[in-house]
């Protein structure tokens, strides 16, 4: 072996088997050089770069030797320029076993943790825990990426290595934020926070390093006392409301913050979310204590691919960083226990029919039938569990769940759900990510997910905890596209393929008591989405969206009916302009048709409508938020002019628009 390959060799942790880190040189050579941006410190270069603990760690003095391989001759090179070492420890199938004895018995694990952990029943670890629990508690100098399917214990991974990081320096700053959790929507952020109570439940001892968790729905103020009189050591947080306590408390509570936990990480990493986690990311580690290097950040998520590790560049801070990966690299990131299907129909009310079928044959033939629905918009989530509920009330519980249900009501809900033997949950993509819902055999979905790796935790929310599920997705035929952009894009294959017409008496149970103005607020708000995903899953625009429009007549049971529109203004917002597309997809009256006698008297209720969407989008083009409400997008195609967009959208809303914060 090269003095190099030996180098290496003895730098990887030594929980990997012989034959694993020969898997890992292998690796090692095509990521090595990858590696990270450093963060950008004011002045260009990080101050505490030189002095700190460079040979204070368990693979005795590591940096300096790999700083000079690196860069042998180029000793100005302390500066950010110099990218992070990226190692990448890939998925072993003969690693041993790694067990909750193997970890206390090595000192991994305090026999307080090792207790609480023991106290759960869990059969053993799963991968992501036996991968990345040693690793996190021993290499102090490495930030982490790990990546694990959904449902396999992803929440227990980071919080065991920091409680046990907590219990090894319980002396150091007992008063202050040790550790911060950030998860992308305000329901994840509390399961986290349950996830922290069943190991005190566990073990009273430990709940000595408290824990709050800090979302927005809440009372500012009545959690800043909560802070101020608990002084919790763990804080999970959305970032909207980190934010905002970062700006006023940063240096009361958080500086001698020690890790910074990105859950559902590439999520996080999106633009919106991005600039606001670099803000938090500075800001905690510009206030650190211990110099602006000290934070150790973990990232994890089932999706990760090479753009997050670039985006995370600004975020973290080491030198090194271990990409601990439980997934194969020509693997899908799907979860192998779901039996994933698609149902193909004419139009898109097609499948609406078609769930509706599929969910009367479950509830028929599967007792406790609990399933969740997902859906692209708030205002689709509001007309389906409507209809649902119509239905199916008498047999089981129909929930709603979206991002424009009040926190209070959207808390409880989570937990009744949780609870549920039965039952189903329809909702957007605020429920697609990281939400744990036990036994949930069956994931459906009516029209595509707002970004495809969504489509991969979506159908995660069964098959968790080592059980298994199945997935249905329906789809018109103008969505396969989508397929096809989740085989090449994320190699994940949907097995089964059935085609569906519905009975007339199916269209007809649906399009009873359907309320015209509603309706075609719904599918305008669902055009809307379509509208921006285009771009995403290389739509034919000129097919789908008069595909997505003539839903309403189908609902409405009158196939010639079109979506009225009233107001010019009203196509602008949807992006779209007068042309034989928008004729055939809409009645354009008054104004949308350019008619000047057209009498605004003679609109009737439809006025509201159209007004109604004016008052909501701002002057640009209105579109769909990942929250699954139709609004100003900063979506796929922002680059250009995200953040402003975002601003000034606020600015004019006097809200968030677009996150939960
Ligand atoms: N070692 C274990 N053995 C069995 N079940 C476990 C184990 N650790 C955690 N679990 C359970 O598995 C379920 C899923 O865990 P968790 O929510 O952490 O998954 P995840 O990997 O974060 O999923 P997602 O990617 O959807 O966020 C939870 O109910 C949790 O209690």
């Amino acid at each position: 072996m090269s003095a190099r390959t030996v180098l290496l060799w003895n730098r990887l942790p030594s929980s990997l088997s012989q034959r694993g880190r020969a898997g890992f040189l292998i690796h090692a050579r095509s990521y090595m050089d990858d590696g990270f941006k450093r963060p950008s410190y004011r002045g260009g270069r990080n101050p505490n770069f030189n002095n700190r603990n460079r040979n204070n760690n368990r693979y005795g003095g590591r940096d300096r030797v790999q700083r000079k391989e690196h860069d042998e001759d180029d000793h100005a090179s302390l500066s950010k320029s110099i990218p992070a070492t990226l190692i990448h420890v890939p998925k072993q199938a003969d690693a041993p076993e790694v067990t909750l004895d193997t970890l206390h018995n090595d000192g991994v694990l305090h026999k307080m943790l090792y207790k609480s952990i023991s106290r759960m029943g869990f059969p053993g670890l799963t991968p992501v825990q036996q991968m990345t629990i040693k690793p996190i508690v021993e290499s102090l100098d490495q930030d982490v990426i790990a990546r694990a399917k959904t449902g396999t214990g992803k929440t227990f991974a980071f919080l065991m290595p920091i409680f046990q990081h907590l219990l090894n320096s319980r002396t150091e700053s007992p008063y202050m934020v040790r550790a911060v959790i950030v998860a992308p929507t305000r329901d994840l952020a509390l399961q986290i926070e349950s996830e922290v109570k069943k190991i005190y439940d566990n073990n009273y001892g430990l709940e000595k390093f408290g824990c709050i968790s800090l979302i927005g729905g809440t009372n500012f103020s009545q959690y800043m006392k909560k802070m101020h009189s608990n002084r919790p050591n763990i804080v999970i947080a959305t970032p909207g409301r980190l934010m905002a306590t970062l700006e006023r408390f940063s240096n009361k509570f958080f500086k001698h913050v020690d890790f910074l936990v990105l859950d559902e990480a590439d999520r996080l990493l999106e633009i919106g979310f991005k600039e606001d986690l670099e803000s938090i990311s500075r800001t905690l580690n510009e206030n650190n204590a211990a110099g602006p290097d000290h934070i150790r950040t973990l990232l994890f998520s089932a999706t990760l691919d090479s753009k997050v590790q670039s985006l995370a560049g600004n975020i973290m801070h080491k030198k090194e960083c271990l990409f601990l990966d439980t997934v194969d690299k020509n693997e899908p990131e799907a979860h192998e226990k779901i039996d994933q299907s698609m149902v193909v129909s004419e139009n898109f009310a097609h499948s609406v029919c078609a769930a509706m079928d599929h969910i009367n044959n479950k509830i028929a033939s599967s007792p406790n039938y609990k399933a969740i629905l997902f859906s692209p918009t708030v205002k689709f989530t509001q007309y389906l569990s409507s209809i649902l509920r119509k239905k199916f009330r008498s047999q089981l519980p129909i929930l709603e769940f979206h991002g424009k249900i009040d926190q209070k009501k959207r808390t409880n809900l989570v937990k009744q759900f949780k609870r549920e033997k039965s039952g189903i949950l329809i909702c957007t993509d605020v429920g697609a990510r990281g939400m744990d819902f036990p036994n949930v055999q069956e994931v459906l979905q009516i029209g595509v997910p707002s970004e495809l790796a969504n489509y991969i935790h979506r159908i995660g929310r069964t098959a968790r905890g080592g059980q298994e599920g199945a997935s249905t997705i329906f789809l018109c035929k103008d969505e396969l596209p989508f397929v096809d952009e989740l085989l090449h894009r994320r190699n994940v294959t949907i097995a089964n393929k059935e085609e569906y017409t519905p009975l007339n008496e199916t269209i007809e149970g649906l399009t009873s008591e359907t309320d015209p103005q509603e309706l075609s607020d719904v599918i305008i708000s669902v055009l809307s989405f379509f509208r921006t995903a285009i771009k995403e899953y290389r739509f034919k625009e000129n097919r789908l969206l008069p595909n997505v429009a003539s839903a309403y007549g189908i609902l409405l049971g009158d196939k010639e009916a079109k979506i009225p529109i009233y107001d010019r203004d009203m196509l602008q917002r949807l992006g779209m302009r007068n042309s034989s597309l928008t004729s055939k997809m809409f009645d354009l009256q008054g104004s949308a048709a350019q008619e000047s006698g057209y009498e605004r008297s003679n609109r009737g209720s439809y006025q509201n409508q159209n007004s109604y969407h004016r008052n909501r989008g701002n002057t640009r083009s209105q579109r769909y938020n990942r929250d699954g409400d139709e609004q100003f997008s900063f979506n796929r195609d922002r680059r250009s002019n995200s953040f402003h967009d975002r601003k000034f959208y606020q600015k004019s809303q006097g809200e968030n628009p677009r996150y939960d914060e």
